[in-house]
């Protein structure tokens, strides 16, 4: 079965708006780890939100393990941390554990923060903590996020992600905010992880591609999937329509 197979999807913000997405096709095995390209705007983090159900569908399907999208909730979802709200006075903790309200209810639940506050089970607690030992910030749990490094708040919204037990994880730009060696760091872990979970994610680092995708999805309104031996310095300068200068030695 399928991990993802989205047929035909189009969407458009406004009705009277051109499309975002136009005829997107996209099928993906449990095995892989897809990289998501393309230039700003180009329509990558508006497919996330529909694949997590945080827009409705308009036109065209999305399943997810053979259940239409959004009533499967074994997804994980790790947004970019500038997105997320760290001015909020709670603990490392609290945050990893909000994940346990995503795998209950699912993400549109979880956007409304009324829902944020519920008693947790000692399950949720021990996943947690299980969690956060595997993302090397067990010793950060009582810490306020207030005070954490741009490194330390992406392993906590990792940890958010993978405390639901996913299937698919899905990563908006993760290394947005953090030194080249931690970027290698967070790719190795996500290879091992690979093994049990399919991995997309949203990432501009042709390196890391390079070294860690199976396949390659370009998205400018349009996409089209590349198996990794493919992506050439011509091709992503076609994608995002200039010249990148952090491609691997290798690939031209
Ligand atoms: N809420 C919104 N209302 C209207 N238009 C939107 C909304 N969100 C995004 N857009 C538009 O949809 C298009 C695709 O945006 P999206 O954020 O999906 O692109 P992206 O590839 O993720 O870009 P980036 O790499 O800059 O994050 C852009 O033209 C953007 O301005």
């Amino acid at each position: 079965m399928l991990a993802l197979d989205i047929r035909n999807l189009t969407y458009r913000y406004t009705p009277k708006s051109p499309p975002v997405l136009h005829q997107v096709n996209l099928q993906v095995q449990q095995n892989e780890f897809i990289a998501l390209v393309g230039p700003n705007g180009g329509g990558k983090s508006t497919l996330f939100k529909l694949i997590l159900g945080l827009l409705p569908q308009q036109a065209g399907q999305i399943h997810l393990y053979g259940q239409p999208a959004p009533q499967n909730t074994q997804i994980g979802y790790m947004p970019q941390s500038m997105h997320f709200p760290r001015s909020l006075p709670i603990s490392v903790q609290e945050v990893v554990l909000m994940g346990r309200l995503q795998a209950l209810q699912g993400w549109r639940a979880w956007c409304s923060p009324k829902r944020w506050w519920r008693r947790y089970s000692e399950r949720d607690l021990m996943l947690a903590k299980e969690v956060m030992q595997q993302t090397d910030i067990a010793h950060l749990a009582e810490r306020s996020i207030q005070n954490l490094s741009g490194g330390q708040l992406q392993r906590v919204l990792l940890a958010r992600a993978l405390v639901t037990q996913p299937k698919l994880l899905l990563l908006d730009e993760p290394t947005a905010s953090i030194d080249a060696h931690m970027e290698r760091e967070l790719f190795d872990y996500l290879q091992q992880i690979n093994q049990e979970i399919c991995i997309l994610v949203i990432c501009h680092n042709v390196r890391l591609i390079h070294d860690y995708a199976t396949r390659v999805a370009c998205v400018n309104r349009t996409l089209h999937c590349h198996e990794n031996t493919q992506i050439t310095p011509e091709l992503i300068s076609h994608m995002y329509g200039q010249p990148l200068d952090y491609l691997p030695q290798n690939s031209a």
